[in-house]
C-alpha cells in the first residue's frame, strides 16, 4: 500500500549550516502524529518542505505516492497546511474567504457550495458564515484556518503550532476539532508543548538539533517519561532525613517549608508509603501528585538512547 506520506533522507542546509539531517518518516493511516521539538529544532523547516514552501537540499518527499519535487502541483493537492500565522484575509467574511480558498484549491465549481457547507459544519462555523473574519475571536479564527486547510479534503493536514496564542478554553475547543479532523485525515501537528502531544497524538516524532531523537507510539514515549518524583504538601512535614528513610525514596528536596519534592527510582509504591506514614505520624498530608520529567530532561535522556530513526504509522 502506498503511504500517505513518505520522507526519506530529508536534509536541508541554509547557507553552510544544516537545519535538518536524514529525516525518515512514513504515514499510512489517519490520526495525529505529533512533531515535537524545542525552538530551532527543525520543525518549521521540515513542515515547509513537506508543504512545498521550501525545496530541500537532499532527500525525497512523496505525498500519496507523488514526488513533491517532480510534480509539486499534483502532490500539493493532497496536502492542507495551517501555518503558524494563518493566512486569513480579515476584511472578508467567513464564506467569502473559504470560497476563495476552495477556488485556489481547485474545488470544482459545482462542488463549491457543498464543500463550503461541509467544512463549515465540521469546523463549527455554520452560524458565523457572514461575519467578517476580523471580528472573530482567536479560537474562531483558528477554526477558519483549519477549515481552509481541509476544504479540498486533503489526505494529509499539516498544522503548525495550532493552539499558539489561544486562551485555555479556545485551546480545548481547537484541540477537540483537531481530534475530529484526524478521523478522516492524517494530521501532522507541530508543537513544542509536550502535554499537547500527549493529549492529542497517537504517535510522536521528536526532533532535536535537526535530527530525529525519538519516533514511536505515545505509549512507548510515556515509558521514557515515567514519573520519577512526587510533589507533596504537608502541614506538619517531618525532616528530610525521616522522609529519606521511607523505602524507595532516593532524594528529598524541600521547595518551601510545606512543599516537598520526593525523588524515587521506579518504585511507585513510594506514594502509598508516604500516605500511610503521614496518617500514622500526623504529617497532615494535604496534596500529593506524580511529577514527570521536564521536556528538557526528556530530550537529554532521549538523545542518549539509540532511538529508531524511522517512523512507520
Ligand atoms: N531562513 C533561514 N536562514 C538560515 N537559518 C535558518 C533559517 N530558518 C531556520 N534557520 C535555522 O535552522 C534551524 C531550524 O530552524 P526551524 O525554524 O526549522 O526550527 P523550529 O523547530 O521550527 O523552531 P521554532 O519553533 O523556533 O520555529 C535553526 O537553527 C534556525 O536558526
Amino acid at each position: 500500500m502506498e503511504p500517505i506520506l513518505r520522507i526519506s533522507g530529508l536534509s536541508h542546509r541554509y547557507s553552510s549550516t544544516w537545519a535538518i539531517r536524514d529525516i525518515d518518516m512514513e504515514i499510512y493511516q489517519n490520526g495525529i502524529v505529533g512533531l515535537l521539538g524545542s525552538n530551532g529544532a527543525g520543525k518549521s523547516t521540515t513542515m515547509n518542505i513537506l508543504c512545498g514552501v521550501l525545496t530541500q537540499t537532499s532527500g525525497d518527499v512523496f505525498i500519496n505516492g507523488v514526488d513533491l519535487r517532480k510534480e509539486p502541483e499534483k502532490a500539493k493537492q493532497f496536502i492542507g497546511f495551517l501555518p503558524q500565522t494563518p493566512p486569513l484575509y480579515t476584511e472578508l467574511t467567513v464564506d467569502e474567504y473559504l470560497t476563495h480558498c476552495a477556488i485556489l484549491r481547485s474545488v470544482e465549481k459545482e462542488n463549491l457550495k457543498s464543500a463550503l457547507d461541509e467544512v463549515k459544519h465540521r469546523c463549527g462555523l455554520s452560524h458565523i458564515s457572514t461575519r467578517l473574519i476580523r471580528n472573530l475571536s482567536g479560537g474562531y479564527r483558528q477554526r477558519v484556518g483549519i477549515a481552509q486547510a481541509i476544504i479540498h479534503r486533503p489526505k494529509l493536514v499539516v498544522l503548525d503550532e495550532p493552539t499558539n496564542g489561544l486562551d485555555p478554553n479556545q485551546i480545548l475547543e481547537v484541540r477537540g476539532l483537531i481530534k475530529e479532523i484526524a478521523v478522516e485525515h492524517a494530521v501532522i501537528l507541530s508543537t513544542h508543548i509536550l502535554s499537547e502531544v500527549q493529549y492529542l497524538c497517537k504517535d510522536i516524532m521528536m526532533i532535536e538539533g535537526g535530527r530525529i531523537v525519538f519516533a514511536d507510539t505515545m505509549e512507548a514515549f510515556d515509558s521514557y517519561v515515567a514519573p520519577n518524583s512526587l510533589l507533596v504538601v504537608m502541614e506538619e512535614a517531618p525532616s528530610a532525613d525521616t522522609l529519606s528513610q521511607l523505602g524507595g525514596v532516593a532524594r528529598v528536596e524541600f521547595l518551601t517549608e510545606r512543599q516537598i519534592r520526593i525523588h524515587f527510582n521506579g518504585d511507585k509504591a513510594v506514594a502509598e508509603r508516604i500516605v500511610l506514614a503521614s496518617a500514622q505520624y500526623g504529617w497532615r498530608l494535604s496534596e500529593i501528585g506524580m511529577e514527570k520529567n521536564s521536556l528538557n530532561d526528556t530530550f537529554a535522556q532521549l538523545s542518549k538512547v539509540s532511538a529508531s530513526k524511522k517512523i512507520k504509522i
